[in-house]
């Protein structure tokens, strides 16, 4: 016998080691079908990365839209400080994704072109989800249903979102429900337009930042939400460097002019008049 120390046995204290007829880790998680998700086209060596960087971006996003659509109820039953943990959570989850991008980065050109033709015609343009959270927080554009028209599920979920008050939108309407004066046509509007701004919103926004402490809830609710498109603008900043960084200035394979689509969408601006305010104060 060695004089070696033995490895430690946690059935010693208990660990439980057997798990014939109970329920395990990889049934509660049913990790069976997560790990075999992954279906590389080539034998390419980058292509995992690519995969399983889409689908933990998928499974995170899916997180952000629950997230996201129980802060917007809160906000609509007027019960803000329940909205600021999920809203805060949010901002995390983008945080996570924008950290992802940093895995990413680590795949070449030269690596990248050695499977990017098997990807076809499918591009992150056709991701359900991604247009869920877009639409959630006010990005509406009913033009991007269109790559969803052979799910006929996934265009009804997307047609609810657009139809819906965005976060903004319910944001806005609880705040005139507290008094807060702002213009009848931004509380009842065409929900499925993009949200404009409005002057009345932004000398609310005004009124509340330059008095915190008589507005502290209001005041605490914009910061979330200027953090949450903070993080957001972080990604699609991320998103272009890297698409940059891997293929040029080559089209994309959704179609798109490829980076030049996706710095027109840095342009986006989801709570418009929270940041006018700015520069009011
Ligand atoms: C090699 C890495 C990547 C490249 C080269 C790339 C490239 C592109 C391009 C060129 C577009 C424009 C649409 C098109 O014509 O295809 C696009 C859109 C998009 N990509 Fe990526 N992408 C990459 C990684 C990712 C990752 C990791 C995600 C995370 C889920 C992602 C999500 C999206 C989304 C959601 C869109 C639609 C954006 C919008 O409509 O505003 N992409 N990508
Ligand atoms: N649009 C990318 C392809 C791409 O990135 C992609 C392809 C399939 C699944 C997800 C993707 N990611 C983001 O667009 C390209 O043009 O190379």
């Amino acid at each position: 016998m060695s004089d070696a120390p033995q490895p430690y046995d946690p059935s010693t204290e208990g660990a439980r080691m057997r798990f014939e007829g109970r329920m395990s880790y990889i049934d509660y998680l049913h990790l069976d079908e997560v790990l075999h998700a992954q279906a590389p086209l080539s034998s390419a060596h980058d292509e995992l990365l690519f995969i399983i960087q889409h689908q933990t971006s998928e499974l995170w996003m899916k997180l952000a839209i629950h997230e996201i659509v129980a802060a917007r109820d809160a906000i609509k039953d007027g019960r803000m400080r329940p909205s600021f943990k999920m809203l805060t959570r949010v901002a995390r989850i983008f945080e996570q994704l924008n950290g992802a991008w940093d895995v990413l980065r680590t795949m070449t050109p030269s690596e990248y072109t050695t499977f990017r033709e098997d990807l076809g015609e499918s591009s992150g343009f056709q991701s359900w989800q991604y247009r869920a959270i877009e639409f959630l927080v006010g990005n509406k554009n009913a033009s991007m249903l269109q790559p969803h028209s052979h799910v006929p599920e996934v265009v009804e979920l997307l047609q609810v979102h657009l139809e819906t008050p965005s976060l903004y939108d319910e944001v806005l309407i609880l705040l005139a429900d507290h008094g807060v004066d702002i213009d009848p046509s931004v509380l009842d509007r065409d929900w499925t337009q993009p949200y404009q701004p409005h002057e009345s919103v932004r000398a609310a926004w005004e009124t509340i930042y330059r008095d915190p402490e008589a507005h502290w809830s209001a005041y605490e609710l914009a910061e979330k939400l200027v953090d949450l498109e903070d993080y957001f603008r972080r990604w699609r900043f991320n998103h272009v460097t890297t698409v940059e960084r891997i293929i040029g200035s080559k089209r994309g394979t959704g179609g798109t002019s490829g980076t030049g689509y996706l710095r027109r969408m840095l342009d986006v601006v989801l709570f418009p008049e929270l940041w006018d305010v700015r520069t009011s104060l």
